[in-house]
Order: structure tokens, then C-alpha cells, then sequence
């Protein structure tokens, strides 16, 4: 059921605006007398066996930001060393060594043929701690991941495309633990219940999610219970049809509850591998969407008591921050089992799903990058971090 890679192209915004504000983190305080010639990665190799490479670590320095990261901060000659070589850590990092190389960007760029490099200092990861939190990642996470970054770098100098490849592995490893598709059991009807507010993209989450389910040679049926708005009722019928999937519906006002028991009846009937109720969302009226999802809750567990069996937040990845306080309000509605955030395409905010996996490690089922009905894609932590942090693969 997966459909990767559109997401590299169309996250370019988000990996743009993190670019940016690396090249010009980096660029901000290049020492002029830098060393001519940064070795390249063959260059480099013949230095590996070098004995200061290996001394032990400085002590703790100065200030409460090196205290905290003593620990791991390399020693001066490892500072001016190549990253890649000196550093065993990176280079045998289980995230890495299948994939990418651990400096996978040139290093010859510019006028003097040669990428601009910056030593990992205090203040350069303060201003990368910035750059996270601008990119919605959140004060908590972005903290915890310029810490991790810092790990085995602190000191040493490094180019755009170093950071940006150590980003990406560092968003990956907080990612990987939450990327679990959407699980199907041997259980008919699954019911899966699609809560989120209005807009987030529920209704086409679900149709894609059908017609993917559909070509996988599953039968399913959609109930539309979102019965107070005609309009997202008609929009329900048009995706249902994309997908051939039936989809039920009841006279407009009517118990969203009644239409989830009735479509729970008919896919019983039908032998329905799965049963989508789309929802309300309405959190403006917060009390009377708790109760209305607590009765649609109640009434199908009449049919079965484990229903439902997932419950997905459906959230739009251009909300930034407030994607966050969405999972809050909607854990305390209903036992959400999963996320799948949409609108990753085009938004600069794609960060929100690196701090929503450090908070909350729900698992994130899926992601929508685009309109159309194959614009759901299975979530790879790896993919996703390049992409957001515009590492080339
Ligand atoms: N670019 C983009 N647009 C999306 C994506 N998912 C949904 N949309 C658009 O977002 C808008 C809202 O999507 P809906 O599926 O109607 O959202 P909803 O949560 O059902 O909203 P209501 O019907 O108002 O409850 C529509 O214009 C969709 O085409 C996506 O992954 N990328």
C-alpha cells in the first residue's frame, strides 16, 4: 500500500526554508583562515588510522550547554578532522550504513571550491535549536534533537551538508519507533473510526485509504456521520465513487450513532472486510462532539465490543503547532490508535510530525501529499527526513 516518493519533491518547502536557514547558519561565521583544502571523503580515508582520532574525550567546558554535553564533545584534533572518518559513531550509525553515505553532498562548492564549514559550537546550536522551533518541530523536541546532533560533533567543523545529513538522521531515529501502516486484522467488519477537525482532510483520508484497501482486494463500506453537513456528506460521495466504494448515508440532522449502528448492520450483512464512520469535527462545540463520538463509540460496540478497532486523528500538516494541541483534545474524546497527517505537500510546517512522534510516539499510519486519490503515502521515517531536511537520497 505504498505509494513513496512523491514526498521528496513535494516537501520541498519545508526542506527550502531548512536549507536557508542552515547555509546560512553555517555561512554566518566561516573563519577566514580555514585551512585550503577540506579533504574529500578518499582523501580522508588515509587519515582514519591517525592516533589523536582516537584520544579520549576533552573534559567538561565552560558554560551549562557544554556541561550537559561534555560527555561526547571530541577532542581538538578530532574537531578539525573530517566528519565522517574521525567519527566511528556516525559512520557505523545503524540508520546510516544501508542507506546513504555519512557525507552524502558535495564538498566543492563556491568560488574558493570548497563547501564553507563551521565549527559546532554553543552558539551554533542555540541557532539551530531556532531554526527547529521555525520549523514547528516544538521547543521539547527541537532541544532533544540539536542534543543528539551534538553527540560526537560538538567541535567540530561542519558544512551545510553535513548538518543537513545529520539532521536527517537524527528526525529519522525520533520517527522510526512511530512509522507503522495502518494494521489490518482478521476481523470483519474492522471498523475504523476517522475523527478530526473540519478541513483536516478526513474525507479525502478516507477515500484514498478506500481505494487503496479496495486495489489491496479488501471490500469496503464508508458511513457518513457527519449528518448536520450535507455538504461534507456530497463531498463523501464523490470520493466513494473515485474509489467504488458504497457509501452510506442518513437524512441530513440525523443521530450520526444511528447511521454508525445501521452501517455496522449492513457491512455484518455484506461480509465487509472494513467499516470507515467518518466523523464531525466541530471543536468549537467541543461537549457536543465528545458526546456525539462517545454515542457512535457506545452504539457499535452493541455489535462488537472491540470496535473500534482503530481509531485515526486525521491532521493538517499546515496547522504547524497547533497539529499538537489537536492530538490533546482528541486523545481526551476518544482512544485515538493513529494518526495520518495531511497537506504535507507544499507546507513549510512539516516539522509538527517530528514533534507529534516525540511526544506522543503514536504510531503515524500514513501521509497525504496531494489532492488526488494516490496521494497517501506509507510514512518512512527516512524518506521523511531527507525530504524535510532536503538531503539528496
Ligand atoms: N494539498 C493537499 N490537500 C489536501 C490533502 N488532503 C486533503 N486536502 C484538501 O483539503 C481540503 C479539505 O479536505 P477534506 O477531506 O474535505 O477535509 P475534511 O476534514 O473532511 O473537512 P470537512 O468536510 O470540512 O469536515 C480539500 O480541499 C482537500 O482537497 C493533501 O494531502 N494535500
Amino acid at each position: 500500500m505504498s505509494f513513496f516518493g512523491k514526498l521528496k519533491s513535494k516537501l520541498f518547502k519545508s526542506s527550502a526554508k531548512l536549507e536557508e536557514g542552515l547555509d546560512a547558519i553555517v555561512q554566518e561565521d566561516v573563519a577566514p583562515e580555514e585551512e585550503p583544502s577540506a579533504p574529500a571523503i578518499t582523501d580522508a580515508a588515509a587519515q582514519v588510522a591517525q592516533p589523536e582520532v582516537l584520544r579520549a574525550p576533552d573534559p567538561v567546558g565552560d558554560s551549562p550547554r557544554e556541561h550537559k554535553r561534555a560527555q561526547v564533545a571530541p577532542p581538538e584534533a578530532e574537531a578539525e578532522a573530517e566528519p565522517g572518518v574521525s567519527a566511528p559513531k556516525v559512520a557505523i550509525d545503524p540508520l546510516e550504513v544501508d542507506t546513504k553515505p555519512v557525507d552524502p553532498l558535495p564538498q566543492k562548492t563556491g568560488v574558493f571550491g570548497r563547501a564553507p564549514r563551521r565549527v559546532l559550537d554553543d552558539d551554533m546550536l542555540e541557532q539551530l535549536e531556532e531554526l527547529l522551533i521555525s520549523s514547528d518541530m516544538g521547543v521539547d523536541t527541537a532541544v532533544r534533537i540539536t542534543a543528539n546532533l551534538a553527540e560526537g560533533r560538538f567541535g567540530r567543523k561542519l558544512s551545510t551538508a553535513e548538518i543537513k545529513s545529520a539532521l536527517a538522521e537524527e528526525i529519522a531515529r525520533v520517527m522510526e519507533p512511530v512509522a507503522r501502516p495502518l494494521p489490518i486484522y482478521n476481523k470483519k467488519p474492522q471498523v475504523i473510526l476517522v475523527v478530526g477537525v473540519n478541513g483536516s482532510g478526513k474525507t479525502t483520508t478516507i477515500g484514498k485509504l478506500a481505494s487503496q484497501f479496495k486495489k489491496a482486494g479488501k471490500s469496503v463500506v464508508i458511513a457518513a456521520g457527519d449528518t448536520f453537513r450535507a455538504a461534507a456528506v456530497g463531498q463523501l460521495q464523490v470520493w466513494g465513487e473515485r474509489a467504488g466504494v458504497p457509501v452510506m448515508t442518513a437524512a441530513e440532522g440525523s443521530d450520526p450513532a444511528s447511521l454508525a449502528f445501521d452501517a455496522m448492520t449492513q457491512a455484518e450483512k455484506d461480509g465487509a472486510d472494513l467499516l470507515m464512520i467518518d466523523t464531525a469535527g466541530r471543536l468549537q462545540n467541543r461537549a457536543d462532539l465528545m458526546e456525539e463520538l462517545s454515542k457512535i463509540i457506545r452504539v457499535i460496540r452493541k455489535k462488537d465490543p472491540d470496535a473500534p478497532h482503530n481509531t485515526v486523528l486525521v491532521l493538517d500538516a499546515t496547522t504547524g503547532q497547533n497539529a499538537v494541541n489537536q492530538v490533546e483534545v482528541f486523545r481526551k474524546m476518544a482512544d485515538v490508535t493513529g494518526l495520518v497527517m495531511t497537506k504535507l505537500d507544499g507546507t513549510a510546517k512539516g516539522g509538527v510530525l517530528v514533534s507529534l512522534a516525540d511526544k506522543f510516539a503514536l504510531p503515524i499510519h500514513a501521509i497525504g501529499v496531494g489532492e488526488q486519490i494516490d496521494d497517501l503515502d506509507a510514512f518512512d521515517p527516512q524518506e521523511f527526513a531527507a525530504a524535510l531536511t532536503g538531503v539528496s537520497a
